[in-house]
Parts: structure tokens; sequence; C-alpha cells
């Protein structure tokens, strides 16, 4: 029996793309299937030429030690347990596909048999499904008129800094922030112009806090920020700022709003701190703000009674 020729035959009426080469990455055979997918007219064209011409530039370097490792040692890869590849069509565009090997021996020597799936397509459905559901969850995270993170998206990151601070010690300030007079906006410029001024002050809030400290709308007329790393002086010092630059700019564009904040720093890692303590304590140094005359920053304690 003639076994390459057996082989060759064998592999046209097979529903996959196939291949052998020998240990130079040469091919031996190729089907009908092979060289429609990789966009090439005639099977010569790839018949003893190095299969590197059907993979990325980039990859093409290292993949005779590939090869040279799956002659050497390497397990055969049945159906399902492929390796997955990206290879190159002759446009050079990227084909996505699963390669199931094995090794096969012919009186002249080992020899390594592929079987070659395209995958492309069930690769770009992955893709769009996982762009779709980082957008829907950047969207669920986000506050639609300011651009800003929303309540959902500033627990969570509050979640992650009160375990930071458990684990490594990492401190942080959280802040509440509620603009003073605000109905007034709305009743007497309209409510579109409420909506400019959210915009605004969400804007020079975010430009004035740090790159790495999160600015989120949690509420109508309410704001928060957590600056991670932060001693409760530099988040004063921050939020200072933004409050003295936000009754002027505000005030510039005739909109009698100011700000009042409460502030909290939580810096003692053996404090039980949860969400819902922080909260409270800087809701309550905001009120505190708000009755003694708004447009000033107060500072709370998380309440000893939450400690270990
Ligand atoms: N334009 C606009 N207004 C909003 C939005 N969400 C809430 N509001 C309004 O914000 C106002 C918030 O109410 P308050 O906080 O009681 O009003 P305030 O005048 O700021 O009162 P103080 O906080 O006591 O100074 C209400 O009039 C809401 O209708 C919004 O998305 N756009």
């Amino acid at each position: 029996m003639n076994t390459n020729r057996t082989l060759a035959e064998l592999i046209e009426v097979i529903p996959d793309a196939a291949m052998v080469v020998n240990r130079n990455s040469e091919f031996v055979l190729v089907n009908r299937m092979l060289v429609d997918m990789f966009g090439y007219d005639k099977k010569r064209e790839l018949l003893g030429q190095n299969l590197n011409m059907l993979l990325p530039e980039a990859v093409r370097s290292v993949h005779q030690n590939h090869v040279d490792s799956f002659f050497e040692h390497g397990e055969n890869r049945p159906m399902g347990k492929g390796f997955k590849f990206v290879g190159q069509h002759k446009d050079g565009s990227n084909i996505y596909v699963e390669i199931m090997l094995s090794h096969v021996q012919f009186d002249d020597g080992p020899y390594a048999i592929a079987f070659v799936r395209d995958t492309t397509s069930l690769k770009l459905t992955e893709d769009k499904i996982r762009r779709e559901l980082e957008h829907e969850r950047a969207l669920a995270l986000t506050d639609h008129l300011t651009g800003l993170a929303n309540r959902r998206s500033f627990v969570e990151e509050l979640e992650t800094d009160i375990l930071e601070l458990r684990e490594h010690g990492w401190q942080f300030a959280v802040c509440f922030i509620d603009l003073d007079d605000f109905k007034h906006i709305n009743d007497t410029q309209g409510h579109e112009v409420g909506d400019k001024v959210l915009q605004h002050v969400a804007s020079v809030v975010k430009n004035g806090c740090r790159g790495s400290d999160l600015v989120a709308r949690v509420g109508g007329d309410e704001f928060a920020t957590i600056h991670p790393g932060a001693t409760l002086e530099d988040a004063l010092h921050v939020l200072e700022r933004v409050r003295e630059r936000l009754m002027h700019e505000l005030a510039d564009h005739n909109w009698p709003v100011t700000l009042s904040m409460g502030v909290c720093h939580c810096g003692d890692a053996s404090m039980n701190y949860d969400v819902a303590s922080i909260l409270r304590a800087a809701d309550a140094a905001m009120y505190q703000a708000k009755q003694q005359g708004k447009n000033q920053i107060k500072v709370a304690h998380v309440a000893a009674s939450d400690s270990e």
C-alpha cells in the first residue's frame, strides 16, 4: 500500500482542512480545503514550502521551536483539545483557527498531521459579545448626565478601598458633596440650566481631583469622591480648592449655587469600616456643613462603635 497516496486521498474527503508537515515545517501534503481556507489557488503553492507562510510575521521566528518540541515529546492534541492559533490568509488578514495535531509515522520517518478548523466567525462573535458586555457594564456604572461614575460604581470602589485598607493599610478619604440652593436654579432658570450646572460641577470636581481619585454623582444634586492613598489634609486641600473654584465660577455664570461637603478619613487598618458607616459619617458631616451656613467643608470620624 502506498501510505502517502492513501493519506492524500483520505484527507480530501474529511470535513476539515488538513496538512502533513515534516520536521522542518515543510508541507508534504495539503488538502483542497486548507488551500481554499488560506486563499491560495493551487496546492503546489504550498507543497514544499514552510508552514510559516500561513502564520503572521510576528510569530514566525518562534514557530519552529513549537514544531521541534512537538516532534521531540509533543502529545497528540485531539478534537476539542487543540491549539488555538492565529493564521494568516494570503491577503494578509488574520484567520483564527483551532488545530488538532497528531504524530504520523511514514517509512522515511516521523511527520505531523494537523487538522485545521476556521474559528474566525466564532472568535469575532465572542469578541462582539465581550465588547457589548463591557459596554453594558460601563453604562451600568456611569451617570448619563455627567459621564461620572454612578452610585453603584462608587459603592463598588469604596468596598475595594475598605478591603485594601484592611489588607495593606492603604488609607483613603471619602467626601460627600451636596449642592446648596440648587432647587432655586431649576425653579428660576429651568431644568435644562439645572442640568448644565450639574455637568459643570461634575467637570470642575473631576478636574480638581487627582487622576486616581474617584468622582461620582450619587444622587440628584449629590456627588461623592474617594481619594485613595490620601491623608485627611491631602483630601481637604483638594476639596477646599474645588469648593472655592466652583463658588467663583458658578457665580460668574449667574448660578448662585455653592457646595456643602462632608469628609471622613479612613486610615486605621484595625477599624471595622463598612460602606454604610462611612457613608453615614460623610453624610452627617455634610449635613453639619449645611446647618452651619452651607458653602463649607466639615470633617467627621467614622463611629467608634464600628471598630472591632
Ligand atoms: N436639573 C436637574 N435637577 C435635578 C436633577 N436631579 C434632581 N434635581 C433637582 O435637585 C433638587 C435637589 O433638591 P434639594 O437638595 O432639596 O435642593 P437644594 O435647593 O439644593 O436644597 P439644599 O440642599 O438644602 O440647599 C430638586 O429640585 C430636584 O428636582 C437633575 O438630574 N437635573
